[in-house]
């Protein structure tokens, strides 16, 4: 696809995610819940944080998709974790993974892994969370919410993990890449201070189900558009912001300010295989 085709694309999706408000079920950690509401709303989508096993028959299935992450995640959370993510692929609802952390432990590995067979339209991580979920951690292990790799140095697990799973896999950096374990891309939006904010993978990932719910059958398109659309707000806030706590708040309304000649003039999007 030509650049031009990229960025007209990325505008439809938010375009469409603004004028249809798709509902988004969350189930994520703690630290995030704030910053993922938060960014779903300034992008047009209607966040809902509905956690409870107890709630998932009458909820998720009027959900348009349901975003996972387990960056805080301890065995009674799985249960309803597993519940909504078996019943959003069953209706055919898209529904998106966050492995945050997934090699602090042997329990939280095993988790994403049972979660893995549950059928993500996408799974995101950043790039050490994407060579621990593929099985390739050899290249020495994280046991953190920071990434120690370049997300570059995952895109063979990232492929590999994409053909194992059928998912599209995305894994967050200075360069976002996205397969489907064919067709390769990066997304060259956002900024390094963006990492000094907790929770914008989380919420990168939770825009990645709003995109997703507009575009579900084009789930790499759709994934590719969000990381893109989240890139600028962040290029555009740090434009405005003294630090971190600032750059928070920019992105935010960034954002949700986003027009059409700014966004086709700042997205870049490259084929990188
Ligand atoms: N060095 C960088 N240059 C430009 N953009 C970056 C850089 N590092 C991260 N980003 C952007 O920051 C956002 C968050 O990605 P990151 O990989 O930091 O997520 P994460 O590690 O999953 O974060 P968290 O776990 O705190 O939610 C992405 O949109 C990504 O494009
Ligand atoms: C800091 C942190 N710890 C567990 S989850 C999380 C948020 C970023 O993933
Ligand atoms: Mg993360």
């Amino acid at each position: 696809m030509e650049s031009k085709e990229w960025s007209s694309g990325v505008w439809t999706h938010l375009t469409a995610v603004r004028r249809q408000s798709p509902l988004v079920q969350c189930i994520t950690n703690f630290v995030s819940m704030d910053l993922v509401a938060n960014t779903l709303l300034s992008a047009g989508a209607s966040p809902a944080m509905v956690h409870s096993v107890a709630e998932v028959a009458d909820f998720t299935p009027h959900i348009h998709a349901l975003f996972v992450n387990v960056g805080t995640l301890t065995p009674d959370w799985l249960p309803s974790m597993k519940a909504a993510a078996e019943l959003a692929a069953q209706l055919g609802k898209p529904w998106v993974l966050d492995p945050a952390a997934v090699s602090c432990s042997g329990f939280r590995l095993k988790a994403c892994l049972e979660l893995v067979e549950l059928k993500p339209s996408v799974i995101k991580g950043n790039g050490s969370e994407i060579i621990a979920l593929s099985g390739s951690a050899s290249q020495g292990q994280t046991k953190g919410a920071d990434s120690s790799h370049e997300s570059t140095e995952a895109i063979e697990a990232a492929k590999s993990l994409a053909l194992s799973s059928g998912a599209v896999v995305a894994v967050s950096g200075a360069v976002d890449i996205v397969t489907d374990g064919k067709r390769v891309i990066g997304v060259h939006n956002g900024t390094k201070m963006m990492q000094r904010i907790t929770a914008t993978g989380c919420s990168l990932a939770g825009l990645v189900a709003a995109f997703l719910a507009v575009d579900p059958l084009q789930p790499l398109e759709a994934t590719v558009s969000a990381m893109s659309v989240f890139g600028i707000a962040g290029e555009l806030g740090e434009e405005l912001a003294n630090g971190p706590a600032s750059l928070k708040m920019h992105l935010i309304d960034s954002l949700y300010g986003l027009d059409e000649t700014t966004v086709l003039s700042r997205v870049r999007i490259t084929r990188l295989g």
